[in-house]
């Protein structure tokens, strides 16, 4: 059991802060990007993602972002707004940054990389002075992702909207969304990453993510149930280990753990996962489901999502999530 305690009384569910950007997903699948010559434009950037995903779930949402002052923030912008996400804290810069771009290279279904442009990006330079209080303060749940952290000030940005939810009881979720090309030394990266999961009530990372995180700790044989336990001497209630297509494990503070597996899926390419799954994850937790049926649902809105093209525009509503789990039943 967990005891993540929202606040019902809040009028939104969910706002996330971090990465907003464009993924430029190639056209000619199956290919390597030299080959690649078209590719068709979503908004991207992993907590935007999965803010969509809630939306698309039908959870109230917001973001806390820093667009560039063009015709790509304009195309964000539009985007989340499309998708019934409050945009009042999505800030537009006037210094001339750019948006990240994500050039997605789908090799074959299992081999896919992403090529990243982000020199000056935009979404880095969020200030701390630009996090509006009211934001987080009427929010039930806040999402942090791992990329903010990388520079300043957006580094800075996140542990204000950190310290704002602690002061107005807003349960605090963390995607690790390790990205390392955004971060210049290992040790930074994991100082940074630690300290934010200490304030965090649900860890959810790859093995690989947590594997990053424990450089300065003894955990040699990458257990996951070691992994977790750190945590819970903290303010975490709930970590989620990842395993790909292995599926995942949930460890709870009573000392409790679930697993889920994965769906079989027409996959084209692997990116998108984590950020479906971590949306269906939150939106069971949410809903005050058992570990067991939200992992379930996350898992399902991966298998949706991989076996699509795009990542955001991808995300599934309930409805396809339910279908795609009865017809999953169905072919057992
Ligand atoms: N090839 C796949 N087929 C079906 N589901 C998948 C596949 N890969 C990942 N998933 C689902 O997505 C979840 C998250 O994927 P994972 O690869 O671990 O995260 P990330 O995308 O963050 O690296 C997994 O727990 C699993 O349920
Ligand atoms: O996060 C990015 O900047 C790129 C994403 O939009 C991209 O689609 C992706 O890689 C998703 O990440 P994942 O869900 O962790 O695979």
């Amino acid at each position: 059991m967990s005891t993540l305690a929202f606040d019902f009384s809040k009028p939104v569910d969910f706002v996330a802060i971090g990465r907003l950007c464009i993924d430029l997903n190639a056209n000619e699948i199956n290919r390597p990007m030299e080959d690649t010559v078209t590719f068709t434009k979503y908004v991207g950037g992993s907590p935007a993602n999965i803010c969509i995903g809630m939306s698309r779930l039908g959870m109230s949402t917001g973001f806390i972002g820093k667009v560039s002052n063009d015709q790509m923030g304009r195309f964000i912008t539009r985007y989340l707004q499309q998708n019934s996400i409050d945009t009042r804290n999505v800030v537009t810069d006037h210094s001339g940054a750019v948006t990240g771009l994500a050039f997605t290279e789908i090799k074959s279904p299992t081999d896919c990389s992403i090529l990243m442009y982000r020199d000056n990006a935009a979404d880095l330079l969020l200030t701390p002075g630009e996090v509006q209080e009211e934001r987080i303060a009427e929010a039930k749940l806040l999402l942090i992702s791992g990329t903010a952290l990388a520079k300043s000030p957006s580094r800075e940005a996140v542990f204000q909207a950190l310290q704002y939810a602690r002061r107005h009881g807003v349960v605090v979720a963390f995607d690790l969304d390790y990205r390392p090309y955004t971060w210049s030394s290992d040790e930074e990266t994991a100082v940074y990453y630690n300290l934010a999961a200490e304030y965090c009530h649900i860890v959810i990372g790859t093995r690989e993510e947590f594997d990053m995180m424990e450089r300065f700790e003894s955990n040699p044989d990458k257990s996951d149930r070691v992994t977790a336990s750190k945590w819970f001497d903290y303010r975490a209630e709930i970590v989620v280990i990842k395993h790909g297509k292995e599926g995942s494990i949930a460890y709870t503070k009573d000392g409790s753990s679930h697993r889920a597996r994965s769906f079989k899926a027409q996959v084209i390419k692997t990116f998108g996962a984590g950020d479906s799954y971590a949306a269906g994850l939150l939106y069971g937790l949410m809903k005050g489901w058992p570990i067991e049926r939200s992992m379930t649902y996350g898992s399902a809105a991966a298998a949706i999502v991989v076996s699509s093209h795009s990542c955001s525009d991808a995300m599934p509503t309930a409805r396809q999530i339910d279908e795609f789990i009865e017809s999953s039943q169905a072919d057992e």
